[in-house]
């Protein structure tokens, strides 16, 4: 009976997504096939945009929702939830109340109906707004502040508040000024176009034929540093979906793309059928795999905790905890300790992550440099990066959020490029 309102399967899907993350720490990526099957597309694009409005503002809603309740609801019970995703449909999606009211109530059929209608109808009676900022978890402000300072915390706060524009790589750089021009787009450096957010990717021109491949601005500058691969081998360690190997592969390298989960590189597979261009291909675990032979230039695009990319999965600053943090700093230098080995005498090899954690970043390359005296760091130029991003006193590339933000902003990343000694 209650399926028949409308939208109401919309909501029940952005329920899950908004449980699975906050509940159970699920990325919402991983949860979004089961919690939206049998949805239309545009209806599992709206249980995605209500998730993930609620995520972003969590804090705030919370807060709201806190003055209306005699005694806090549990962090995770369901009548928050609900509360959370109406709370962020009336206040950022613009839904009329009563259409947020039919489709919240039948969520707590059989439970604290009362509860949320009546909180819900006391805060629109209140006609409450958001801050114009939402707030960062505690958590995330605890390592953020005392890392970065106020400055990077208000940026953090402005990038997170909206969704990101939609960056395209091209696989012609030559090519840049005709599909800038051609799809309408601003280009911030050569083989980079930006277009709005929401652009639907796979109608515009030169995707069938694969000139371009979406990668955010600061995702495309760890290939980027590697150069010209004319008559060069690269090793592209943890590859998959393969963005990264795509430019490396454009740049003229000879590539191998390794990753050891077989269903993102069947993605990557796709995505180098797509622009025709062409990678060796190996599924594998970095800390297992040994190569036959060295290679030119190595790039390890590490596994990280991604909170460089919180605009897109704002539910990573939900899930991520200085524990995971540490295991994945233990990860990324023990696979940095592994590839050291690999890469030639007079080689390079980049080291990225798209992280805001000083301790996947700073740390690591300080850390590596000094347990690995046949390497030294090779400063990245400005002339090597978008106009207005400039490398740290260490030479390495540390974007945030809220860089070029009066462009769109781009991804956090930790960029270092070190060169082998010798030959
Ligand atoms: C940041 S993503 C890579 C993105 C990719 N470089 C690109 O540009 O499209 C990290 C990747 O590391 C892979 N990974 C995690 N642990 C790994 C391991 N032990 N060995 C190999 N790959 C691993 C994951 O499957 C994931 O695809």
């Amino acid at each position: 009976m209650n399926e028949e309102i409308s939208g109401l399967p919309t909501r029940r899907a952005a329920l899950r997504l908004l449980d699975a993350v906050m509940r159970m720490g699920t990325p919402m990526d991983q949860a979004t096939a089961n919690a939206t099957k049998g949805l239309s597309p545009p209806d599992r694009a709206l249980a995605i945009a209500i998730a993930q409005e609620s995520l972003r503002w969590s804090v705030d809603l919370d807060v709201l929702i806190d003055s209306k309740t005699k005694q806090a609801l549990p962090d995770d019970s369901k009548a928050r939830m609900v509360l959370r995703l109406a709370l962020a449909q009336i206040l950022r999606l613009g839904t009329p109340p009563h259409a947020v009211i039919a489709t919240a109530l039948p969520l707590v059929e059989k439970g604290p109906r009362r509860l949320v209608h009546g909180v819900l109808g006391s805060l629109l009676r209140a006609n409450v707004t958001l801050p114009e900022l939402p707030s960062l978890p505690e958590a995330v402000l605890m390592r953020w502040h005392p890392a970065w300072g106020d400055d990077m915390v208000a940026g953090a706060q402005a990038a997170l508040s909206e969704p990101p524009p939609l960056d395209l790589a091209l696989r012609d750089p030559a090519s840049t000024a005709h599909w800038a021009a051609l799809l309408g787009g601003e280009s911030l450096m050569p083989g980079h176009v930006r277009l709005p957010r929401g652009t639907a990717v796979e109608e515009l021109q030169g995707y069938d034929e694969g000139a371009w491949w979406v990668q955010d601005l600061a995702a495309s500058l760890p290939g980027r540093l590697l150069g010209d691969g004319s008559g060069k081998r690269a090793l592209d360690l943890c590859a998959a979906p393969g963005g990264k190997t795509m430019q490396l592969s454009a740049a003229g390298y000879a590539v191998t793309a390794l990753d050891n989960s077989a269903r993102r590189m069947d993605r990557l597979m796709a995505n180098l059928e797509r622009t025709q261009l062409h990678a060796d291909r190996v599924t594998a675990d970095v800390m297992q795999w040994e190569p036959s032979e060295q290679f030119d230039a190595l790039l390890l695009d590490a596994p990280c905790s991604a909170t460089g990319t919180m605009r897109r999965h704002p539910d990573v600053l939900q899930r991520i905890d200085i524990k995971q943090i540490n295991n994945l700093a233990a990860l990324q230098c023990a696979m940095l300790d592994r590839a050291a080995d690999w890469v030639k005498p007079g080689g390079l090899l980049v080291y990225a992550t798209c992280s805001l954690e000083p301790q996947e970043g700073e740390a690591q390359a300080e850390l590596f440099l000094s347990k690995h005296s046949d390497f030294s760091a090779l400063p990245v130029s400005a002339g090597e990066l978008p106009q207005g991003v400039t490398a740290n006193a260490q030479g390495d590339v540390r974007t945030m959020p809220h860089m070029l933000a009066d462009k769109g902003g781009m991804d956090g990343f930790f960029i270092a490029r070190f060169k082998r000694k010798g030959a």
